[in-house]
Protein backbone atom coordinates (compact mmCIF):
# COMPACT_ATOMS: atom_id res chain seq x y z
CA UNK A 1 0.00 0.00 0.00
CA UNK A 2 1.23 3.63 -0.87
CA UNK A 3 0.75 7.07 0.51
CA UNK A 4 1.63 9.44 -2.40
CA UNK A 5 0.67 12.30 -0.33
CA UNK A 6 2.85 14.95 -1.85
CA UNK A 7 0.99 14.23 -5.50
CA UNK A 8 -1.75 16.48 -6.19
CA UNK A 9 -4.87 13.76 -6.47
CA UNK A 10 -6.68 15.14 -9.19
CA UNK A 11 -5.93 17.57 -12.00
CA UNK A 12 -4.91 15.25 -14.80
CA UNK A 13 -4.05 18.49 -16.72
CA UNK A 14 -2.53 20.56 -13.89
CA UNK A 15 -0.20 23.20 -16.04
CA UNK A 16 3.65 22.18 -14.64
CA UNK A 17 2.56 18.61 -13.99
CA UNK A 18 4.68 16.52 -15.92
CA UNK A 19 4.37 12.59 -15.74
CA UNK A 20 6.96 10.30 -15.83
CA UNK A 21 7.59 8.30 -18.99
CA UNK A 22 6.80 4.86 -19.47
CA UNK A 23 9.41 3.04 -18.38
CA UNK A 24 11.41 1.37 -21.05
CA UNK A 25 11.74 -1.60 -19.50
CA UNK A 26 8.13 -2.92 -19.35
CA UNK A 27 6.97 -4.86 -22.42
CA UNK A 28 4.51 -3.24 -24.41
CA UNK A 29 2.18 -4.67 -27.18
CA UNK A 30 2.37 -3.02 -30.89
CA UNK A 31 -0.83 -2.18 -31.56
CA UNK A 32 -1.73 -0.63 -35.43
CA UNK A 33 -1.93 2.43 -35.69
CA UNK A 34 -4.79 3.61 -38.47
CA UNK A 35 -5.05 7.01 -39.57
CA UNK A 36 -8.58 8.37 -39.00
CA UNK A 37 -7.94 10.77 -42.14
CA UNK A 38 -6.89 8.04 -44.13
CA UNK A 39 -9.77 5.88 -43.39
CA UNK A 40 -12.46 8.61 -44.00
CA UNK A 41 -10.81 9.10 -47.54
CA UNK A 42 -11.39 5.35 -47.94
CA UNK A 43 -7.51 4.63 -48.08
CA UNK A 44 -7.66 0.90 -49.46
CA UNK A 45 -4.40 0.21 -47.54
CA UNK A 46 -5.11 1.74 -44.88
CA UNK A 47 -8.38 0.25 -44.73
CA UNK A 48 -6.92 -3.22 -44.74
CA UNK A 49 -4.68 -2.32 -42.06
CA UNK A 50 -7.67 -1.32 -40.05
CA UNK A 51 -9.74 -4.85 -40.66
CA UNK A 52 -6.98 -6.71 -39.93
CA UNK A 53 -6.76 -4.95 -36.22
CA UNK A 54 -10.02 -5.25 -36.11
CA UNK A 55 -10.16 -9.01 -37.11
CA UNK A 56 -6.94 -10.06 -36.00
CA UNK A 57 -6.51 -8.26 -31.87
CA UNK A 58 -9.87 -6.11 -31.70
CA UNK A 59 -7.47 -2.96 -30.28
CA UNK A 60 -5.57 -0.11 -32.47
CA UNK A 61 -3.94 3.04 -32.02
CA UNK A 62 -6.32 5.58 -34.30
CA UNK A 63 -4.47 8.81 -34.88
CA UNK A 64 -5.64 12.34 -36.29
CA UNK A 65 -8.71 11.90 -34.87
CA UNK A 66 -9.23 15.69 -34.40
CA UNK A 67 -11.04 14.59 -30.59
CA UNK A 68 -7.27 15.51 -28.31
CA UNK A 69 -8.89 19.05 -26.83
CA UNK A 70 -12.00 17.74 -25.93
CA UNK A 71 -10.29 14.87 -24.53
CA UNK A 72 -8.88 17.64 -22.15
CA UNK A 73 -12.01 18.83 -21.60
CA UNK A 74 -13.21 15.82 -20.30
CA UNK A 75 -10.21 14.81 -18.13
CA UNK A 76 -10.84 18.28 -16.30
CA UNK A 77 -14.64 17.99 -16.22
CA UNK A 78 -13.65 14.82 -14.24
CA UNK A 79 -11.36 16.34 -12.12
CA UNK A 80 -13.58 18.89 -11.48
CA UNK A 81 -16.23 16.13 -10.55
CA UNK A 82 -13.75 13.75 -8.27
CA UNK A 83 -12.82 16.65 -6.39
CA UNK A 84 -15.95 17.02 -4.97
CA UNK A 85 -16.45 16.13 -1.22
CA UNK A 86 -17.42 12.41 -1.17
CA UNK A 87 -20.57 13.37 0.45
CA UNK A 88 -21.66 15.26 -1.94
CA UNK A 89 -20.54 12.90 -5.02
CA UNK A 90 -22.68 9.91 -3.26
CA UNK A 91 -25.59 12.07 -3.97
CA UNK A 92 -24.93 11.85 -7.56
CA UNK A 93 -24.72 7.75 -7.02
CA UNK A 94 -26.02 5.27 -10.19
CA UNK A 95 -29.22 3.58 -9.43
CA UNK A 96 -29.81 0.33 -8.66
CA UNK A 97 -30.93 -0.66 -12.19
CA UNK A 98 -29.14 -1.45 -15.14
CA UNK A 99 -28.37 1.95 -16.42
CA UNK A 100 -24.59 2.94 -15.27
CA UNK A 101 -25.21 6.42 -15.21
CA UNK A 102 -23.76 9.03 -12.56
CA UNK A 103 -21.04 8.37 -10.15
CA UNK A 104 -19.85 5.30 -9.58
CA UNK A 105 -17.61 4.47 -6.58
CA UNK A 106 -15.84 1.19 -5.85
CA UNK A 107 -13.67 0.74 -2.66
CA UNK A 108 -13.67 -1.51 -0.07
CA UNK A 109 -16.55 -0.17 2.40
CA UNK A 110 -19.18 0.23 0.37
CA UNK A 111 -18.15 -0.85 -3.06
CA UNK A 112 -20.47 -3.14 -4.76
CA UNK A 113 -18.00 -4.64 -7.41
CA UNK A 114 -15.43 -7.25 -8.04
CA UNK A 115 -12.17 -6.68 -9.34
CA UNK A 116 -11.12 -9.63 -9.89
CA UNK A 117 -11.74 -13.76 -9.63
CA UNK A 118 -11.37 -13.28 -5.85
CA UNK A 119 -13.71 -10.77 -5.31
CA UNK A 120 -11.73 -8.08 -4.14
CA UNK A 121 -12.84 -4.22 -4.82
CA UNK A 122 -11.16 -1.62 -5.47
CA UNK A 123 -11.52 2.26 -5.14
CA UNK A 124 -11.65 3.24 -8.86
CA UNK A 125 -14.20 6.59 -9.18
CA UNK A 126 -16.65 6.73 -12.39
CA UNK A 127 -18.69 9.77 -14.10
CA UNK A 128 -20.33 7.81 -16.51
CA UNK A 129 -22.80 10.54 -18.57
CA UNK A 130 -25.10 8.92 -20.74
CA UNK A 131 -25.16 9.61 -24.96
CA UNK A 132 -28.91 10.39 -24.85
CA UNK A 133 -28.66 12.59 -21.88
CA UNK A 134 -25.89 14.32 -23.26
CA UNK A 135 -27.52 14.76 -26.87
CA UNK A 136 -30.82 15.49 -25.46
CA UNK A 137 -29.26 17.94 -22.85
CA UNK A 138 -31.35 19.93 -20.75
CA UNK A 139 -33.95 17.28 -21.56
CA UNK A 140 -33.60 14.78 -19.00
CA UNK A 141 -33.99 11.03 -20.93
CA UNK A 142 -32.21 8.50 -17.93
CA UNK A 143 -31.41 10.98 -15.07
CA UNK A 144 -29.76 14.45 -14.37
CA UNK A 145 -25.98 14.83 -13.02
CA UNK A 146 -24.26 17.34 -10.92
CA UNK A 147 -24.14 21.15 -11.43
CA UNK A 148 -20.02 21.01 -12.08
CA UNK A 149 -21.02 18.23 -14.47
CA UNK A 150 -23.81 20.23 -16.10
CA UNK A 151 -21.39 23.59 -16.08
CA UNK A 152 -19.34 21.75 -18.87
CA UNK A 153 -22.35 19.81 -20.32
CA UNK A 154 -22.35 22.52 -23.15
CA UNK A 155 -18.79 23.85 -24.04
CA UNK A 156 -17.10 19.90 -23.31
CA UNK A 157 -19.44 16.37 -22.84
CA UNK A 158 -22.33 17.28 -25.77
CA UNK A 159 -19.18 17.95 -28.36
CA UNK A 160 -17.06 15.26 -27.36
CA UNK A 161 -19.88 12.63 -27.54
CA UNK A 162 -20.83 14.12 -30.60
CA UNK A 163 -16.81 13.84 -32.09
CA UNK A 164 -16.72 10.20 -30.88
CA UNK A 165 -19.99 9.38 -32.30
CA UNK A 166 -18.72 10.65 -35.60
CA UNK A 167 -15.58 8.20 -35.47
CA UNK A 168 -17.37 5.44 -34.49
CA UNK A 169 -20.34 5.45 -37.06
CA UNK A 170 -17.47 6.08 -39.30
CA UNK A 171 -15.72 2.89 -38.27
CA UNK A 172 -19.54 1.36 -38.45
CA UNK A 173 -19.69 2.06 -42.34
CA UNK A 174 -16.35 0.83 -42.72
CA UNK A 175 -17.16 -2.84 -41.34
CA UNK A 176 -21.06 -2.88 -43.17
CA UNK A 177 -19.07 -2.75 -46.43
CA UNK A 178 -16.38 -5.03 -45.33
CA UNK A 179 -18.60 -7.08 -43.99
CA UNK A 180 -21.03 -6.86 -47.08
CA UNK A 181 -24.31 -5.44 -45.39
CA UNK A 182 -26.21 -2.75 -46.96
CA UNK A 183 -24.85 0.83 -45.73
CA UNK A 184 -26.48 1.96 -42.59
CA UNK A 185 -26.76 -1.83 -41.25
CA UNK A 186 -24.71 -0.95 -38.33
CA UNK A 187 -25.53 2.54 -38.02
CA UNK A 188 -29.52 1.72 -37.41
CA UNK A 189 -28.47 -1.04 -34.44
CA UNK A 190 -26.91 2.27 -32.80
CA UNK A 191 -29.27 4.62 -33.55
CA UNK A 192 -28.05 7.80 -31.24
CA UNK A 193 -31.50 8.43 -29.69
CA UNK A 194 -32.41 5.10 -28.83
CA UNK A 195 -32.69 4.23 -25.02
CA UNK A 196 -29.11 2.50 -24.82
CA UNK A 197 -26.06 2.16 -22.62
CA UNK A 198 -23.82 4.26 -24.40
CA UNK A 199 -21.60 6.64 -22.68
CA UNK A 200 -18.76 9.23 -22.21
CA UNK A 201 -16.39 8.58 -18.83
CA UNK A 202 -14.06 9.20 -17.06
CA UNK A 203 -12.27 6.83 -14.96
CA UNK A 204 -9.81 7.72 -11.96
CA UNK A 205 -8.29 5.22 -9.82
CA UNK A 206 -6.16 6.50 -7.12
CA UNK A 207 -1.87 5.38 -6.82
CA UNK A 208 -2.64 2.50 -4.14
CA UNK A 209 -0.03 -0.45 -5.30
CA UNK A 210 3.67 -0.07 -6.59
CA UNK A 211 4.04 -1.73 -9.84
CA UNK A 212 8.04 -3.08 -10.39
CA UNK A 213 6.59 -5.17 -13.07
CA UNK A 214 6.38 -8.84 -13.65
CA UNK A 215 3.05 -10.66 -13.12
CA UNK A 216 0.47 -8.40 -11.27
CA UNK A 217 -0.78 -10.15 -8.08
CA UNK A 218 -4.21 -10.44 -8.57
CA UNK A 219 -5.81 -8.51 -6.10
CA UNK A 220 -3.86 -5.48 -7.08
CA UNK A 221 -5.59 -5.60 -10.38
CA UNK A 222 -8.01 -2.17 -10.79
CA UNK A 223 -10.12 -3.17 -13.62
CA UNK A 224 -10.22 -7.22 -14.22
CA UNK A 225 -10.14 -9.15 -17.10
CA UNK A 226 -12.93 -8.43 -19.46
CA UNK A 227 -14.66 -7.56 -22.83
CA UNK A 228 -16.21 -4.16 -23.25
CA UNK A 229 -20.27 -4.96 -23.16
CA UNK A 230 -20.93 -2.55 -26.47
CA UNK A 231 -20.15 -2.16 -29.63
CA UNK A 232 -17.06 0.27 -30.12
CA UNK A 233 -14.65 1.54 -27.58
CA UNK A 234 -13.28 5.13 -28.25
CA UNK A 235 -9.88 5.35 -24.91
CA UNK A 236 -7.72 7.68 -24.10
CA UNK A 237 -4.74 7.32 -21.77
CA UNK A 238 -2.42 9.11 -20.08
CA UNK A 239 -0.64 6.54 -18.15
CA UNK A 240 0.18 2.94 -18.81
CA UNK A 241 -1.71 0.27 -16.95
CA UNK A 242 -4.34 -1.45 -19.27
CA UNK A 243 -3.38 -4.36 -20.62
CA UNK A 244 -4.43 -6.69 -23.99
CA UNK A 245 -4.16 -10.94 -23.28
CA UNK A 246 -3.28 -11.38 -26.81
CA UNK A 247 -5.10 -14.34 -28.89
CA UNK A 248 -3.06 -17.87 -28.01
CA UNK A 249 -0.94 -15.87 -25.23
CA UNK A 250 -1.01 -16.74 -21.49
CA UNK A 251 0.60 -13.40 -20.61
CA UNK A 252 -0.88 -10.01 -20.41
CA UNK A 253 0.56 -7.38 -22.09
CA UNK A 254 0.80 -3.16 -21.58
CA UNK A 255 -0.36 -0.87 -23.98
CA UNK A 256 1.75 1.76 -24.13
CA UNK A 257 -0.28 5.43 -24.38
CA UNK A 258 0.89 7.60 -27.58
CA UNK A 259 0.16 11.31 -27.34
CA UNK A 260 -2.91 11.91 -30.01
CA UNK A 261 -3.30 8.19 -30.24
CA UNK A 262 -6.47 7.18 -28.99
CA UNK A 263 -7.18 3.00 -28.20
CA UNK A 264 -9.79 1.53 -29.92
CA UNK A 265 -11.68 -1.67 -29.23
CA UNK A 266 -14.43 -3.97 -30.23
CA UNK A 267 -16.96 -4.98 -28.12
CA UNK A 268 -19.23 -8.24 -27.59
CA UNK A 269 -22.13 -6.29 -29.26
CA UNK A 270 -19.89 -6.38 -32.80
CA UNK A 271 -18.33 -9.66 -31.66
CA UNK A 272 -21.95 -10.74 -31.23
CA UNK A 273 -23.22 -9.38 -35.07
CA UNK A 274 -20.26 -10.23 -36.95
CA UNK A 275 -20.53 -13.78 -35.97
CA UNK A 276 -17.00 -13.51 -34.20
CA UNK A 277 -15.10 -12.16 -37.40
CA UNK A 278 -14.70 -8.61 -35.41
CA UNK A 279 -13.06 -9.60 -32.18
CA UNK A 280 -13.98 -8.61 -28.72
CA UNK A 281 -10.60 -9.17 -27.28
CA UNK A 282 -9.84 -9.67 -23.16
CA UNK A 283 -8.10 -6.80 -21.38
CA UNK A 284 -7.27 -5.40 -18.03
CA UNK A 285 -6.67 -2.74 -15.83
CA UNK A 286 -3.40 -2.94 -13.30
CA UNK A 287 -1.43 -0.03 -11.78
CA UNK A 288 0.84 1.97 -13.91
CA UNK A 289 4.24 0.54 -14.16
CA UNK A 290 7.41 1.88 -12.11
CA UNK A 291 7.39 5.55 -11.41
CA UNK A 292 3.36 6.17 -13.12
CA UNK A 293 2.30 4.09 -10.34
CA UNK A 294 2.99 6.81 -7.76
CA UNK A 295 0.23 8.74 -9.61
CA UNK A 296 -3.51 8.28 -10.18
CA UNK A 297 -4.42 7.14 -13.26
CA UNK A 298 -7.26 8.54 -15.18
CA UNK A 299 -9.32 7.50 -18.43
CA UNK A 300 -11.40 9.08 -20.94
CA UNK A 301 -13.77 7.16 -22.96
CA UNK A 302 -16.72 6.70 -25.05
CA UNK A 303 -18.97 3.81 -25.24
CA UNK A 304 -21.25 3.17 -27.92
CA UNK A 305 -24.04 0.52 -27.34
CA UNK A 306 -26.46 -0.99 -29.58
CA UNK A 307 -30.30 0.24 -28.61
CA UNK A 308 -31.07 -1.42 -25.44
CA UNK A 309 -34.36 -3.35 -27.66
CA UNK A 310 -31.63 -4.50 -30.66
CA UNK A 311 -31.54 -8.31 -30.55
CA UNK A 312 -28.33 -9.38 -30.43
CA UNK A 313 -27.38 -12.29 -33.19
CA UNK A 314 -24.95 -12.84 -35.90
CA UNK A 315 -26.06 -10.92 -38.98
CA UNK A 316 -26.37 -13.35 -41.14
CA UNK A 317 -27.15 -11.20 -43.90
CA UNK A 318 -23.57 -10.90 -44.64
CA UNK A 319 -22.11 -13.34 -46.81
CA UNK A 320 -18.94 -13.38 -44.81
CA UNK A 321 -20.38 -13.69 -41.37
CA UNK A 322 -22.55 -16.82 -43.44
CA UNK A 323 -19.00 -18.27 -43.78
CA UNK A 324 -18.03 -18.01 -40.26
CA UNK A 325 -20.66 -19.15 -39.11
CA UNK A 326 -20.22 -22.21 -41.38
CA UNK A 327 -17.66 -23.44 -39.95
CA UNK A 328 -18.40 -23.47 -36.11
CA UNK A 329 -20.03 -26.76 -34.64
CA UNK A 330 -23.75 -26.11 -33.64
CA UNK A 331 -22.61 -25.62 -30.25
CA UNK A 332 -20.55 -22.82 -31.48
CA UNK A 333 -23.17 -21.55 -34.17
CA UNK A 334 -25.58 -21.40 -31.05
CA UNK A 335 -23.44 -18.94 -29.12
CA UNK A 336 -24.02 -16.03 -31.94
CA UNK A 337 -27.66 -16.51 -31.21
CA UNK A 338 -27.81 -15.60 -27.51
CA UNK A 339 -31.58 -14.72 -27.86
CA UNK A 340 -31.78 -11.79 -25.78
CA UNK A 341 -31.62 -8.35 -26.71
CA UNK A 342 -28.36 -5.27 -25.76
CA UNK A 343 -30.40 -4.45 -22.81
CA UNK A 344 -31.34 -8.18 -21.19
CA UNK A 345 -27.01 -8.69 -22.13
CA UNK A 346 -26.37 -5.49 -20.11
CA UNK A 347 -28.21 -6.79 -17.40
CA UNK A 348 -26.84 -9.90 -17.21
CA UNK A 349 -22.89 -8.90 -17.64
CA UNK A 350 -23.59 -6.61 -14.66
CA UNK A 351 -25.08 -9.11 -12.20
CA UNK A 352 -21.95 -11.07 -13.19
CA UNK A 353 -19.49 -8.18 -11.68
CA UNK A 354 -21.79 -7.63 -8.48
CA UNK A 355 -19.95 -8.87 -5.04
CA UNK A 356 -23.09 -11.08 -4.75
CA UNK A 357 -23.36 -12.72 -7.44
CA UNK A 358 -19.90 -12.78 -8.55
CA UNK A 359 -18.71 -15.09 -5.28
CA UNK A 360 -21.66 -17.07 -6.26
CA UNK A 361 -20.45 -17.90 -9.55
CA UNK A 362 -17.06 -18.51 -8.40
CA UNK A 363 -18.49 -21.24 -6.02
CA UNK A 364 -20.72 -22.72 -8.76
CA UNK A 365 -18.92 -22.68 -11.17
CA UNK A 366 -14.99 -21.65 -11.51
CA UNK A 367 -14.88 -20.73 -15.26
CA UNK A 368 -17.56 -18.52 -15.29
CA UNK A 369 -15.29 -16.15 -12.81
CA UNK A 370 -12.88 -15.57 -15.16
CA UNK A 371 -15.89 -13.89 -16.81
CA UNK A 372 -15.78 -10.07 -17.31
CA UNK A 373 -15.93 -7.47 -14.79
CA UNK A 374 -16.20 -3.93 -16.13
CA UNK A 375 -19.25 -1.54 -15.89
O1 LIG B 1 -8.89 2.73 -18.32
C1 LIG B 1 -8.57 2.04 -19.27
O2 LIG B 1 -7.48 2.18 -19.87
C2 LIG B 1 -9.49 0.96 -19.79
C3 LIG B 1 -10.81 0.91 -19.09
C4 LIG B 1 -11.68 -0.22 -19.56
O3 LIG B 1 -11.24 -1.20 -20.09
C5 LIG B 1 -13.15 -0.12 -19.39
O4 LIG B 1 -13.63 0.78 -18.69
O5 LIG B 1 -13.87 -0.95 -19.98
FE1 LIG C 1 -12.82 -2.25 -21.13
Amino acid sequence: MLGFHNIQESSVNMPGLTLPPFPDNFPTHPLLVIDYGLLKAGDIKEIDKFWKAATELGFWYLKNHGADELVNGMFDTGAEMMDLPLEEKMKWLRGDGTESFGYIFRCKPIGAYATNEYGNPDNTEYLNVSREDALAYPEVVHRTYPPVVNARMESTIIPFVHKSIEVLDAIMTIFDRKLGLPEGTLADLHAHMDRSGSDARVIKSPPKYRNDGGPVDKDKVSIGAHTDFGSLTFLHNRLGGLQVLPPGSEDWHYVLPVPGHAICNIGDSLGLFSGGVLRSNMHRVVPPPGPQSAYPRWSVAFFTRPGNDVKLRALEESPIVREALSRMSPEQRAKYFPNVTQGQWLARRRDNVTLKNRKASIHSNIKSSLDNFAL
